[in-house]
């Protein structure tokens, strides 16, 4: 397995030239999670196991000139980062500090911190005037020309705008006491050692910010609420700058806490306006002090000059990605242009980077970025470049903090050369103009700018003493040669500065064109933006309209949506009533139902009762009347069974086909069941009428009941019988006596279909119907 364990040994000597980079790791939110990073050493630390990024390089050290752990305090990471770039500070030369990171990493902490913990401003601000102390110039004998430069005043213009400022309040503080006390910073009493006795000081503070890739100005009074954006230029010393930022002259510490707090308020509210938050700028605290070096001659000041040091402040826009963060419009538009600012900071370092190792001659895009192009100067050598990457060891940030820790890495080789103080400014305090150029070690001195030499000594020509005439002419001599010299120099001097004056109008015509330039094409994006504006107002109303005439259609929606509830919701009330009512219906049905059927239940069991008591009466009875008849019977039954079966035998002779089964089963069966059966004749039986003879028909009240019936004359076939429709059968016999008296008797019996699919003829009664003569002779009990 191929290790790539990578850890670069800086050397010494590359440690005074390189950008020099910090790390801090801030202390996790939740302390029982494990942290992503691991320190291997003081210098050096690694991605821990708890980092799940796919991107992870293994093994892989990343080295810096100092870790500070969570444990580290705000002093320790002054000390180290902040107070060797404040004495570079005091001597006159320029230092950038800017803290990198994801959001929520620490950045503001470590640079602005709070009032008990004070990050690296506070600690800057308060050391410097403790070092200064009293060796402050008074307030505006320097001046800031608003052009990255400074004039020098008189002290009575210094006085009289002092005088002015008192009189009309100008920069008398605003803010309240209560919130003086609470924005300023605990002192610890640091003092720089280089202080230069001989020195005087001036220190001055701006505070901006680069929003949208746009640089605004916080101490900008001009307009309190709207801050008009800046352009970025470069000055006659190729140095960048914002053209016309507000630099303030503060005398104490308070003052300048004052100034960042009232930076940040402004911040706060146009960025309420413009509906962003703070950690979506770059913002720069800007620190110059103007150190002023008199050299006096008796009481005249001979010559005087200035050096300014700059130490820029930055707290870089936090670094994550617009994925992780699901921004959309002007987030996404912000998060955009901080990637696109930080990306272009990352791509400038890494060509310089080339350039510097491989000699090539690659052009650095600065200018793709105000960030970049703000700060082109120190990495091209006009300070000392300081960074610390903060870091949050959470396992959330762990890809984000690679991102971090690879562009430490590329930051860390990047050379820059040792910064060099240098009198910047010069100005006495009579002249008015400023010479823009300066040179390291020019000195002027308090005369007036040409001189012609010593004045020319007047002479009295007296002839009589001719030894003093011709001293004196020679006096003249000497003088008139030292003039001529003086002259020869003036001419030099003059054409020298004439050419000079010449070579700075071309600049100033030069910057004139091109600030010309620069105002035609503001002007033509101001034309673009504000055509832009218009076209969006118009969108705008038209959105409007839109949404008014949506809102009154919604509302309309929302009126029948109400009125379409409250039918529902009536319907349903009337629908639970019916429900209620319909199971106190049914509850009272039930206990009706109930009722009747015990009712109905001993009505049943009462008639039972009576029923069962009158069967066991009329089974007595018929018990009784059984043995009655039975006795009375026996003799009849026999006269009829012999009839019935003479009848049957002759109407067997008349058809074969009628199958009987047997006389004898015939008669015993019609013993058995004549009393039984006699009469039980139901509506629906069908009858087989059997007319052997042709009876005359008798007109008696009582007729035989055969409402369904088959009349045959013969037995032809079985079918005549076996017709499982009829279950009756009836033989018709007749008689006359002679006397008149007709007597008709009908046989009556159920047929029953045989196993062998026959049919057998169950005789079980006789009716008889007897018609007699009205004028008939009484029989005589012989004829009976
Ligand atoms: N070293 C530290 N010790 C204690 N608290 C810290 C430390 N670093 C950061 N914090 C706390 O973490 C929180 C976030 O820190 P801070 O606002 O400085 O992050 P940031 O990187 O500036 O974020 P942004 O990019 O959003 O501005 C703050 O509440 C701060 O007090």
């Amino acid at each position: 397995m191929n290790t790539l364990k990578r850890e670069k040994q800086l050397s010494n000597s590359d440690l005074h030239d390189t950008v020099k980079v910090f790390c801090r790791l801030r202390p996790l939110q939740d302390e029982c999670e494990l942290p992503s990073i691991k320190l291997v050493s003081p210098t050096t630390l690694t991605l821990s196991s708890e980092c799940k990024t796919k991107q992870i390089r293994k093994g892989c050290n990343y080295v810096f000139r100092h870790v500070f752990t969570s444990y580290s305090g705000q002093r320790e990471v002054f000390e180290h980062v902040a107070l060797p770039l404040l004495e570079d500070l005091i001597t006159g030369k320029n230092g950038l500090l800017f803290t990198y990171g994801v959001t929520g990493s620490g950045k503001t902490y470590t640079l602005t911190g709070d009032q008990t913990s004070p990050g690296i401003m506070p600690s800057c601000i308060n050391t410097l005037f403790n070092s200064v102390g009293d060796r402050q110039a008074q307030k505006y004998l320097i001046k800031s020309d608003r052009m990255n430069g400074f004039e020098m005043q008189s002290e009575n213009e210094a006085l009289e705008e002092r005088f002015q400022e008192t009189k009309s309040g100008k920069r008398l503080r605003t803010i309240k006491k209560t919130v003086a006390d609470k924005i300023m910073y605990s002192n610890d009493g640091t003092r720089l050692k280089n202080i230069n006795d001989e020195c005087i000081y001036s220190i001055f503070v701006s505070y901006t910010e680069i929003y949208n890739n746009a640089v605004y100005d916080l101490l900008d009074e001009s307009n309190s609420k709207i801050l008009q954006a800046k352009i970025i230029r470069e000055d006659w010393q190729k140095n960048m700058y914002v053209n016309g930022v507000e630099e303030v002259e503060v005398k104490s510490a308070a003052e300048a806490f004052e100034l960042f707090y009232m930076g940040q308020k402004r911040k706060r509210m146009a960025h309420t306006l413009l509906n962003a938050e703070s950690s979506r700028s770059h913002s720069i605290f800007n620190i110059r002090v103007v150190q002023l070096i008199q050299n006096v001659q008796g009481d005249i000041p001979s010559e005087t000059m200035i050096k300014v040091g700059q130490l820029s402040l930055v707290d870089l826009a936090g670094s994550e990605r617009c994925n992780r963060t699901n921004n959309t419009g002007i987030r996404l538009k912000e998060a955009s242009s901080i990637n696109n600012s930080l990306m272009t900071l990352r791509t400038c370092l890494e060509v310089l980077r080339e350039n510097q190792t491989t000699g090539s001659t690659k052009v650095i895009p600065y200018r793709d970025s105000r960030l970049t192009l703000l700060f082109k100067n120190y990495f091209e050598g006009e300070g000392q470049v300081r960074m610390i990457v903060c870091i949050n060891p959470s396992e959330q940030d762990c890809e984000e903090n690679l991102q971090v820790l690879k562009f430490a890495e590329i930051t860390q080789e990047v050379q820059v050369t040792k910064p060099e103080s240098r009198y910047q400014q010069f100005r006495t305090p009579n002249a008015k103009s400023t010479p823009r150029e300066t040179p390291k070690t020019t000195k002027s001195k308090g005369v007036p700018a040409f001189s012609f030499g010593p004045k020319i000594p007047i002479i009295k020509l007296d002839f009589e003493n001719l030894e003093e005439t011709s001293a004196g002419i020679e006096k003249v001599l000497k003088c008139l040669q030292v003039r001529k010299i003086r002259g020869v120099q003036n001419k030099r001097e003059f054409s020298s500065k004439e050419k000079h004056f010449r070579k700075r109008l071309l600049n100033i015509n030069q910057e004139s064109v091109l600030t010309q330039a620069e105002v035609r094409n503001l002007k033509a994006i101001l034309k673009k933006e504000k055509l832009l504006s218009q076209n969006l107002n118009v969108k705008i109303t038209d959105l409007e309209t839109a949404n008014h005439c949506m809102q009154s259609k919604n509302n309309e929606l929302e009126n029948v949506v109400r009125t379409l509830q409250l039918t529902i919701d009536e319907k349903n009330l009337k629908l639970n009533q019916n429900c209620l009512e319909q199971q106190k219906n049914k509850q009272k049905l039930a206990i009706q139902s109930e009722k009747l059927n015990k009712e109905l239940e001993d009505k049943l069991r009462q008639q039972r009762y009576h029923m069962e008591v009158e069967m066991q009466a009329k089974d007595l009875k018929l018990k009784k009347m059984k043995e009655i008849i039975e006795s009375e019977e026996v003799a009849h039954e026999q006269q009829f069974a012999s009839e019935m079966f003479s009848k049957v035998v002759e109407a067997n002779e008349n058809n074969p086909l009628h199958n009987f089964s047997s006389t004898a089963t015939t008669r015993s069966t019609l013993t058995n069941k004549n009393t039984l059966n006699r009469g039980r004749a139901k509506a629906g039986d069908v009858w087989l009428e059997h007319n052997s003879i042709k009876p005359i028909p008798l007109n008696t009240v009582m007729q035989p009941s055969m409402k369904k019936r088959k009349s045959v004359d013969k037995l032809k076939k079985a079918a005549d019988v076996t017709n499982a429709k009829q279950t009756k059968y009836c033989l018709i016999a007749q008689e006359s006596d002679g006397a008149g008296d007709v007597e008709t008797k009908l046989y009556k019996g159920d047929i029953i279909p045989t196993c062998g699919g026959g049919a057998q003829v169950v005789f079980n009664g006789v009716e008889c119907l007897r018609e007699e003569s009205p004028t008939r002779m009484p029989l005589t009990p012989r004829d009976k």
